[in-house]
This record gives C-alpha cells, structure tokens and sequence, in this order.
C-alpha cells in the first residue's frame, strides 16, 4: 500500500526527532490520525538510500500490540523525503508523563510500571525473535521512546531506523542528548547486541521508579565511570523489593549475566506481579 502526501491533512508538527520531523497529521478518506515522520534524504549515497528503504520495509512487516504500527511510507521525489507513517499514540510518552510526576511531585503506580516492564519485554521478544535470521536491535530505548495508546497499552517506537541513520551522520549528529542508558559493554567498545536492549529496558524500568536514571554524572566522562561501576541506589522505599530485584537482574554489569526476554518474561516475581494486573 502505498498513499501519497495528499492523502493527509498537516495538523500540526509535533517536534524534531535526532534525523526527522513528525508530523501529527489526519487522512481525508476515514478521519484516522497518524503520525508522519518525515526523513530529508537528500544528502544520502544511493546505497544508504536502499538501506533506509528496505529498513523501513522490514519493520513494515513488524504487527505487535506493543510496537508502534508502522503503516505505510511515501517516497515524495520533488522534495527528496521519505515520509514514514505511523500510528498515532493518543497517551503520548514516557519522559512527558515522568516530567509530569517530577512537576506534580508524584510518583507512577507499581502495577503501571509492571504493566511497561512486561508489554516492553514483548515487544523486545518480537524485535529480537529471529525473523529470518534478522534480529532488530532497538538501540534507543529511552522514556521519549516509548508510548502510550488509548486503551493504556505500551508501545515501543522510533527504532530500527537509528541503526542506518546514525551511520549516515557524522559522529557528531549520532550523539544526541547524553547516553543514559548506554550499557556497560558498548561503553567499553564493544557490540550492542541483545543485551544491551535489556540494559536500556533495565535503566527505563528504573527511572520510572525514581524519576530520574539510575546512572547519572556532570559529564559523560564521570557517567561512563558510574555505569561501569554498576552502582545505583535503591529506587523509592515505597516501591517492592521484588521491583528492585528485576530491576537489578536488568542492569548486570556483565552482560553475560543479564536475563534474556524470556527469562524475564517467565520470572517468577514478573509473573506473579503482571498475573495480578491483568
Ligand atoms: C518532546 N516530548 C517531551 C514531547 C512528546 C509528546 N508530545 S506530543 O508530541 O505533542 C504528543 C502528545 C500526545 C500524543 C502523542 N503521540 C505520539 N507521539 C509520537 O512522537 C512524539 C514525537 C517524536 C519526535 C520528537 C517529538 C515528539 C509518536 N510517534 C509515533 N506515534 C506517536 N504518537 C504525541
């Protein structure tokens, strides 16, 4: 399926992500919103060009309650963008709902942060299940990265693109904003790989409990040391142990350490808390 620019009407712009601008936008034949999130390729090489497609492609292919629906994506010529265009998450996300908590002095409900724990373990199960020997790697988990619906379910969104966008931008433009979930091992050189998504989901879980990240420094220098290190305080007192142990299985230092979606997903304190939600 594959609309075109006049199918939809511009409500208005909604922000800039790290290489695109969204769009909340309303197509003329059923009254739907969605969210347009358009990618200026203009300087890109033609074989960058072909990854960003065929990237856009296969997560096209990705149907799962917990994954923001990818629907369909315009190739407008004349202004050489591509326009990716998503489900509208009427809930909005996470970092606006935790700035909320810090403003209000508030803070979330366990059994809602349970209910994103759980709906992001699937949604990281489906990214990470190998279709055809494809396993896509999030890389950017972050509270901003994830939404919520109408009906109060989870949705992990924005991902997969990063890979092939942050290789087509100098070092400079991938680094956005501090890296606060960055995990032990890539901090250290190595790969991102399937765990280090379940580090982020770790550092995520976290500051939905504390309102803020579990590592935290003046610069990334004094950050880098904290995350190797591992340390980090006791999210609130009114908050479970059990909530504290999960979180701290998710930010093993040694990655080899940390449980898989399916460990986490089959875990007995995750099973008993989400049992008791739905
Ligand atoms: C910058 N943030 C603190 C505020 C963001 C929140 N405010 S907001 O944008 O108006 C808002 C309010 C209510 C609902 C929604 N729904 C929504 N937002 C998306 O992306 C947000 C956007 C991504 C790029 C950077 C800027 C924010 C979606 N992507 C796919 N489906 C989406 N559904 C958004």
């Amino acid at each position: 399926m594959s609309g075109h620019i006049e199918d939809y009407e511009v409500l208005n712009v909604i922000g800039t992500g790290s290489f695109s601008t969204c769009y909340k936008v309303q197509k003329k034949s059923n009254g739907h919103l969605y969210v347009w999130k358009a990618v200026g390729y203009g300087g890109m090489s033609e074989e960058k060009k072909q990854l960003l497609v065929s990237e856009v492609n296969l997560l096209s292919e990705l149907r799962h309650p917990n994954i923001v629906q990818y629907f369909d994506r315009i190739i407008h010529k004349e202004t050489a963008t591509l326009y990716i265009i998503m489900e509208w998450c009427e809930g909005g996300d996470l970092a606006t709902l935790i700035t909320k908590c810090k403003k209000s002095n508030s803070f979330l409900d366990e059994g809602f942060i349970w209910r994103v724990l759980y709906q992001m373990c699937h949604a990281l199960h489906e990214c990470h299940r190998n279709i055809p020997n494809i396993t896509i790697l999030h890389r950017d988990i972050k509270p901003a990265n994830v939404f919520l619906d109408g009906a109060g379910n989870v949705k992990l969104g924005d991902f997969g693109l990063a890979r092939i966008l942050h290789k087509d931008a100098s070092f400079a433009q991938t680094v956005v904003g501090t890296p606060y979930y960055m995990s032990p091992e890539v901090i250290k050189g190595g790969k991102y790989n399937i765990k280090s998504d379940i580090w982020s989901l770790g550092c995520l879980v976290y500051e939905l409990c504390s309102l803020s990240p579990p590592f935290t420094g003046p610069n990334i220098k004094h950050l880098a040391l904290k995350i190797k290190e591992g340390k980090f305080s006791r999210i609130p007192a009114h908050y479970s142990d059990d909530l504290q142990k999960i979180i701290s299985l998710l930010l093993s230092v040694e990655h080899k350490f940390r449980p898989t979606i399916e460990m986490i997903l089959h875990h007995p304190i995750v099973v008993t808390h989400v049992a008791q939600e739905t």
